[in-house]
């Protein structure tokens, strides 16, 4: 097997270039955990603690998923999916789950043996606000979700991800926890000749009105090589990715589709979704006609699996899925800085251009009540208001306080057998004080402004554990301004804007596979 491989100028002149840049970091290929698929693996030693692996992931919020349908992305919910604890999106809904399509789905875990570790990620809503752009709630706010060393590895390492036990029994049930018997590392050559480079493009601020984020080329690319590998996982019933939301009588009352759907892959005459994974693709955004400079087409052709097949592998004691590989190709030399663009095909524009005519920008709100996104109220409040103060400067009405506080390294020491006293404690930092899941509702009760220190009360919120909820009225002093945050309301974020851009992203019709066209008419 050749390493090379034909690429062209654009004058017609060809020569043989390496598969993988000599400059590449950062490949994916078969993993070395049996049964675990595809995997990802470094090129270069990784001496140093707390260094990032790559670009961060977006993180895309499923929230309330449909119950009736839902069995139609079974593997992803198994197998693939994160908890909001993780990624901070527990308050975008009641129930939520996070997807991590970058690293996050496609590296593999063997509990305890992580040697990387993700930390939180930003959000902000990339520039477009419900007042003034179309593509408000068409994209996810949550982005940056970066893995960073935490093991020294060297090259040939498999990255691994820690998957808590209980957070993926099926998964866990089908790898091999043995990991003093398993080799973890690949050799060189081995990556080199099949492995795909993750690190030919970085994310960026999108150069097309109304798009947001994008993906840009990191190092020179040339016409006819691979620009990222993009595995995708099916989702067999579009349904799934639908919301309806139920009145309080019981009668659904709204119906709408999950933000997840703006990052399928779809085609007007089958109800298979193609959801890609790994880094990258995600970011990838529409440019028609002569601005496209890549191509989807596939690596490995799942030619000889039916629907029927597809729709079976849902089932998680089925055996695992087929690696369904597209990836992109440079359609001709692109140089650094350049952002990458896909054309999305004839029914993505045609929906989108329909979206941009009938959009109206969102109602800005009451004149003293105006809607401001949590994260720009981070920004721009230095003084937090006590209880108090909010009755007569009341914040806007989609925002609330939240503290990070560690109830079990205080649930020890705090415990009273009288459900309803009301126990003070002073706020500490340890270990994991600003990990995600410590962060809940809190209100401020008092400020003293010349220590920039708070007295809180500390709330409950769904998902917490029953070790983490407070029994009675909890008080916290002594909490620093860094532990308070304001955070949106369940449902008030742009993803849940009723006139939201939904589509999937077209795949061309000679690469979407024939035999899951079934809603093809048929010629009499
Ligand atoms: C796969 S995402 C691409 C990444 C996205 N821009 C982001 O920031 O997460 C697809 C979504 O990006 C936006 N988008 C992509 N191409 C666009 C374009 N040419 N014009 C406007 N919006 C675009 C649309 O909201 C679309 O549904």
């Amino acid at each position: 097997v050749s390493d090379e491989e034909a690429v062209c100028d654009n004058d017609g002149t060809c020569s043989l270039e390496p598969l993988i840049p000599p400059e590449c970091q950062l490949v994916m290929a078969e993993s070395t955990v049996p049964n675990g698929g595809w995997g990802v693996f470094t090129l270069i030693d990784r001496p140093e603690r707390g260094t990032p692996l790559l670009y961060g992931d977006v993180v895309v919020q499923v929230t309330d998923l449909n119950v009736t349908y839902a069995v139609a992305l079974q593997r992803l919910l198994d197998e693939y999916w994160w908890s909001a604890e993780e990624t901070g999106g527990f308050y975008e809904g009641q129930q939520v789950l996070s997807s991590i399509p970058g690293i996050g789905m496609l590296a593999n875990g063997l509990l305890q043996e992580n040697n990387v570790l993700p930390f939180v990620p930003m959000v902000d809503e990339a520039g477009l606000t419900r007042t003034e752009s179309p593509g408000a709630g068409a994209i996810t706010h949550y982005h940056n979700y970066t893995w960073f060393v935490k093991k020294p590895m060297v090259a040939g390492d498999e990255i691994l991800v820690n998957y808590k036990p209980d957070r993926f029994p099926e998964r866990n049930a089908r790898i091999q926890q043995s990991p003093a018997s398993l080799a973890t590392r690949r050799p060189l050559e081995f990556l080199r000749q099949h492995g795909f480079c993750l690190d030919n493009v970085k994310p960026g601020r999108s150069i097309l009105p109304d798009a947001g984020r994008g993906l840009f080329a990191a190092r020179k690319i040339r016409q006819g090589s691979v620009v990222l590998p993009v595995p995708v996982m099916a989702i067999t019933d579009p349904r799934a990715l639908d919301i309806t939301r139920v009145s309080k009588g019981g009668s659904p009352v709204d119906h709408f589709k999950q933000l997840l759907l703006n990052y399928c892959f779809g085609h007007n005459e089958s109800s298979v979704l193609l959801y890609p994974y790994g880094p990258g693709m995600h970011l990838v955004n529409h440019g028609g006609g002569q601005y496209a400079n890549v191509r989807l087409e596939w690596d490995t052709v799942p030619n000889d699996v039916s629907l029927t097949n597809l729709t079976q592998w849902q089932d998680p004691q089925a055996p695992r899925a087929p690696k369904f590989l597209l990836k992109l190709v440079a359609l001709r030399d692109i140089a650094v800085g350049q952002e990458i663009l896909l054309d999305y095909g004839p029914d993505w524009i045609e929906a989108w251009v329909h979206h941009v005519e009938t959009w109206t920008p969102a109602s800005p709100g009451k004149h003293e009540d105006p809607y401001t996104p949590s994260y720009v109220m981070d920004d721009v409040v230095k003084v937090l208001r006590t209880q108090e103060e909010l009755q007569t400067y009341p914040y806007p009405a989609n925002i609330f306080t939240s503290c990070f506080y560690r109830y079990q390294d205080f649930a020890h020491s705090t415990h009273n057998a009288d459900p309803t006293a009301l126990v003070t404690v002073q706020w500490q930092q340890t270990r994991h004080t600003f990990e995600l899941t410590n962060l809940r509702p809190c209100t401020v009760l008092e400020r003293d402004e010349s220590k920039g220190l708070f007295t809180v009360r500390i709330l409950n919120r769904l998902g917490l554990s029953a070790n983490e909820r407070v029994p009675s009225v909890h008080i916290v002093t002594h909490v620093p301004r860094k532990a308070i945050r304001f955070s949106d309301k369940s449902y008030t974020t742009d993803q849940h804007l009723k006139n939201a851009f939904r589509h999937p992203i077209g795949l061309s019709d000679d690469v979407f596979p024939d035999q899951w066209k079934d809603l093809k008419v048929k010629d009499s």
